[in-house]
């Protein structure tokens, strides 16, 4: 390939030699310029693999010239040259469609991996290829489905932090591994965390590592899980479940590309993409209170939404045969046993489910049939699919009352006692999957089975 080429654009001539030297050495030739009008006429007469401009330009801002870059040479990633702490150009520019953002005094190290990771945009991209190999699929033809990979695919050739929403199920953690799996990253760590599971008090220390002896339990050294992704990607799945002390050194570690373990004294650079999940509704989460507003904001540059099964039932097909075929994958011991055959009618009865539990909720359904089914052929009543899907918009009936007698606090904890209950029965008393399907972590539907006096 031959020698890369950038155009960085500043107008400051001592920042321009810096940066010119520093990509020199990494053996990328840089053109400079100091207005974006020179930029532009610039872009007219060569060939660029990457832009690295400033915000504050003497003619017009460096949003103006990322739009132009983004509409005439839509292939170049543009990075963004921004003020020390200020994160609102920061996040403009990613909304913009910046490729990352690097803020002044500019850290080389750390303008070294930003080039590395735009280069590796270059050419021939090997998304087909790394995503083949990651296994990772996201499934369904429905034109949600379509859409969702064509924006996956733009997501990945950034930087910027994405925030998946969606009920249990729909395939949050799958669409960000897909991130991963397409961008310049694949080659490094892919590291998925539940915020919901790790203990409160040891939140800080899995997130950040600790230094030996920073508390009761420190017997070494540990490195935390934003350094095992160094290089790649943080999947920050049930964000909303971060207690607030945590959020505040999350937010510090986005802004500053940098963590300090527990009881260290130097903070610790990181090159880490961060995309996180929540099936709660985070807005809400802020007005009550319970998540930071400025830790959103940072979040949130991009969302992705991931829609329910029901709204797109003609995905139900090729998901039920692409998992009947991975159940037969996985039975067979020796030769592989032919998958079995959803009958007509099951397919039909399939798609009429509302799903609360969504993919991984078919999924289950499917495996339970497998097991249970006689002989090579699914049909519904194998499905056992009669009141699972439905409990939960029946539960508040069943003749309870609100009247003047009932204080309407009992009235709401026999409702919540009975959804709970209910759940319970249906996942024959899995906690981890009843908290799933009632949309809850395993935290706190604890903490209200202990509440309600549910042993
Ligand atoms: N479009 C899809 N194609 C293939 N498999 C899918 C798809 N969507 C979801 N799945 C499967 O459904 C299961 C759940 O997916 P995933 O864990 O990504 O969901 P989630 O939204 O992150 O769930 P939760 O909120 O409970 O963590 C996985 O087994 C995943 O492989």
């Amino acid at each position: 390939m031959s020698k890369a080429q950038a155009l960085v654009v500043d107008d400051e001539a001592d920042i321009l030699d810096l940066i010119k030297i520093t990509l020199g050495r990494m053996d990328v030739q840089a053109s400079t310029a100091l207005t974006v009008a020179d930029a532009k006429r610039q872009l007219e007469r060569g060939r660029f693999d990457l832009c690295l401009t400033d915000m504050n330009l003497p003619d017009g801002s460096g949003i103006d010239l990322l739009r132009h870059l983004s509409e005439c040479y839509p292939g170049i990633p543009v990075a963004m040259i921004t003020a020390h702490g200020s994160t609102e150009s920061a996040v403009a520019a990613m909304k913009a469609g910046a490729f990352d953002f690097v803020s002044k005094p500019v850290d080389l190290k750390l303008l070294r991996t930003l080039v590395g990771s735009a280069l590796k945009l270059r050419g021939p991209t090997s998304s087909g290829a790394s995503t083949a190999a990651s296994g990772v699929r996201l499934l369904g033809d429905s034109p949600a489905m379509d859409q969702i990979r064509h924006l996956i695919t733009k997501l990945a050739r950034n930087q910027a932090p994405v925030f998946v929403t969606g009920e249990s199920g729909t395939g949050k953690e799958l669409a960000a591994r897909l991130i991963h799996a397409q961008g310049p990253r694949s080659e490094g760590p892919f590291v998925a965390v539940n915020c919901g599971a790790i203990p409160q008090d040891l939140v800080e220390s899995e997130l950040f590592g600790h230094k030996k002896g920073s508390f009761t339990g420190a017997v070494s050294d540990k490195e935390g899980l934003f350094q095992a992704a160094e290089g790649g990607t943080l999947f920050l799945d049930e964000v909303a479940d971060l207690p607030l002390q945590a959020q505040v050194k999350l937010l510090r570690a986005i802004q500053e590309k940098s963590v300090r373990p527990v009881g260290a004294q130097q903070e610790v650079p990181v090159n880490v993409r961060i995309i996180s999940a929540s099936h709660h509704d985070l807005n809400a989460e802020v007005e009550r209170g319970h998540f930071r507003q400025d830790l959103f904001y940072r979040i949130n540059v991009i969302e992705l939404r991931m829609p329910a099964l029901r709204e797109r039932p003609q995905d139900i097909p090729l998901l039920a045969e692409q998992t009947l075929k991975r159940l037969a994958q996985e039975q067979g011991s020796g030769a592989a046993s032919p998958p079995r055959k959803l009958t007509a009618k099951a397919l039909e009865a399939l798609k009429q489910q509302p799903f609360p539990g969504n993919v991984r909720e078919l999924e289950n359904v499917l495996e339970r049939a497998t097991a249970l089914a006689d002989g090579e052929v699914i049909d519904v009543e194998d499905l056992y699919l009669s009141k699972s899907d439905t409990a939960q918009s029946s539960l508040p009936s069943e003749e309870l009352e609100l009247d003047d007698t009932v204080p309407l606090e009992d009235y709401l904890s026999e409702i919540e006692k009975r959804a709970i209950l209910n759940t319970l029965e249906e996942t024959h008393w899995n906690r981890t999957a009843a908290a799933k399907r009632l949309g809850m972590t395993l935290r706190s539907l604890r903490y209200r089975l202990a509440k309600l006096g549910i042993d």
